[in-house]
């Protein structure tokens, strides 16, 4: 059972989301002004410990018409409070009353007002509360040169609950948007944290919790909340961990991953080393025979099964019996040459991972229709080319086109990205992996991925949960994508503050692995 502080960073709402949930809130009785008094003391706190007045003396704070301007207001009066030299912008005359209301209890107290921000070059911070998730149509006009000139300006800015100008859905810049170096979100993570439209602007993000009731949140987004953020906790408790004490290799785990060419072997070397990562028990890797011997002193562990090619050096076709593994990968540096080898594995009985040229492949025919025949749990994991090519017509942002995938193939469908998104088809859920690294965008790292999902499927199909998505248990094979998507980012992570962001080959990726889970699981 999670506790509360371990479910709140799961949830991520639309702005109508948090409108429903804070007004069940105020509905039940908390005034408007208690909890926006509550909420900018919580903020303020957070910029005196990011800026401290030692440092950052001089504050201009921005303010809008709505309540992120009324909170924009207390935060300026407790900066104020706090020795901050504060001013105030309020560039429009109508605001709702209680920022109204906050802004005459400020000129009372004596803190100056603005005409425009063009003296704000003096400034060490700036506080942003122009628009919040409130904002209904693009910035246009003189707010937008007012945008315009707080980005031109040397100093950090400080976004409260979002940065002004970007949606809070969709994450897409509604005109212009301010480019905060931090954004503290207020209450529940908006869906905008993991667009990566709003990446450029968002700065470090923090999520400013102040409390709102779990029955409430829980009354607007369901017991399981459809779209969640991939956290930790639950990516942890996806792992195939701990092993049962009475363990041997052929009850961990059979993967068999077809992959390579004479063109392209170390695709198949890098797949097959994530795999190997993955603690699988048994790992049969079919590659073109003509490159097994290069491969085999890189893959002590694996069984290297050398298939019959093409001229041109692609496995021509599997000879074995495929139902003795626990799970199949299909796809990293295959080619397209040879058709029938798709065909072969979609037949198996057992969990089916397509990757790289085995969606290329399955995008050659019909890949709703195709899918549809599969008896076995179906993962996909395309980079959105692939996904293109797959399904074509299914539009919307990453989330909603990897949910739409899902529901029409029925795979589950990791679409991979900055912030990749995993799509369930039994559940309809949808996960997004928020912390991941540009330092994994380069090749190789897909590679890897393949293979730590394909082991940890092998692996998880032996555990003994249920595959089905009833309340919040997770199917076996969702689990492994979960986890495997969690992992590959975080070991990213891990090698790229150890060495740089241009640091990160695959083969330190694949070797930071099990180090970082390593660590994180001693800090649990
Ligand atoms: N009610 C409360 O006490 C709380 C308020 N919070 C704050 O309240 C914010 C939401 O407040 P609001 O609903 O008032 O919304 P906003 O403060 O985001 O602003 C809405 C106002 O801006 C106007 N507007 C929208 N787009 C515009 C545009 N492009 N150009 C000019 N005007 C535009 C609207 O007509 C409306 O008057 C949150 O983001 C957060 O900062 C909560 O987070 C915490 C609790
Ligand atoms: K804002």
């Amino acid at each position: 059972m999670l506790h509360r502080t371990q479910h709140i960073p799961r949830f991520l709402v639309t702005a109508e989301q948090m409108q429903q949930i804070e007004g069940r809130v105020f509905a039940a009785g908390m005034p408007v002004s208690a909890l926006m008094e509550k909420v900018s003391g919580l903020i303020a706190r957070q910029i005196s410990e990011h800026y401290p007045v030692s440092q950052a003396a001089r504050v201009g704070v921005l303010v809008g018409p709505g309540h992120n301007g009324g909170d924009a207001l207390v935060v300026a009066r407790e900066l104020h409070s706090q020795g901050y030299q504060v001013q105030i912008c309020q560039p429009l005359d109508k605001a709702k009353q209680l920022t109204a209301d906050q802004a005459r209890y400020a000129q009372h107290l004596g803190i100056p007002f603005v005409p425009s921000v063009a003296e704000w070059r003096d400034r060490d911070l700036i506080i942003d509360g122009l628009f919040g998730f409130g904002l209904e149509r693009p910035i246009e006009g003189k707010l937008a040169s007012l945008v315009k000139q707080i980005n031109r300006l040397a100093c950090p800015v400080y976004s409260i609950d979002l940065p002004s100008g970007i949606h809070t859905d969709s994450g897409q810049v509604m005109g212009i948007a301010i480019r905060a170096e931090r954004t503290g979100c207020l209450g529940l993570w908006k869906r905008a944290f993991v667009q990566a439209p709003a990446l450029a602007y968002l700065g470090q993000p923090e999520l400013i919790d102040f409390g709102l009731p779990l029955a409430d949140i829980r009354a607007v987004l369901g017991e399981t909340p459809t779209v969640q953020r991939l956290t930790d906790e639950v990516a942890i408790a996806q792992l195939p961990l701990p092993r049962s004490a009475t363990a041997h290799k052929y009850k961990v785990g059979h993967l068999l991953l077809i992959a390579g060419s004479r063109q392209y072997a170390g695709a198949a070397l890098l797949s097959a080393k994530g795999a190997v990562a993955s603690g699988v028990g048994m790992l049969t890797l079919a590659i073109p025979e003509t490159i097994r011997l290069a491969l085999l002193p890189s893959l002590p562990g694996a069984l290297l099964l050398g298939c019959p090619e093409t001229e041109a050096g692609a496995i021509a076709n599997l000879p074995e019996d495929l139902s003795k593994y626990d799970a199949i990968a299909l796809g990293p540096g295959l080619t397209t040459a040879v058709p029938t080898l798709l065909k072969s594995v979609l037949a198996a009985d057992c969990p089916l991972l397509l990757d790289a040229d085995g969606l290329n492949l399955l995008a050659q025919q019909d890949p709703v229709a195709t899918l549809q025949q599969r008896t076995a749990p179906t993962v996909l994991t395309p980079h959105p080319g692939e996904f293109k090519r797959l399904f074509p017509a299914i539009k919307g942002d990453p989330g909603e086109q990897a949910q739409r995938a899902a529901e029409a193939s029925q795979a589950i469908v990791v679409l991979k990205g900055a912030k990749t998104a995993i799509a369930c088809p039994t559940s309809q859920r949808l996960w997004v992996n928020p912390e991941s690294t540009p330092a994994l965008a380069r090749g190789g790292s897909g590679d890897v991925l393949t293979g730590l999902l394909g082991g940890l499927l092998a692996q998880k199909m032996l555990d003994s949960k249920p595959d089905s998505d009833s309340s919040d248990v997770i199917s076996a094979a969702t689990a492994a994508a979960l986890a495997a998507v969690w992992w590959q980012a975080q070991a990213g992570r891990y090698a790229s503050d150890r060495n740089s962001e241009l640091g990160v080959s695959p083969d330190r990726l694949f070797q930071a692995l099990d180090p970082f889970l390593g660590s994180i699981l001693a800090s649990c």
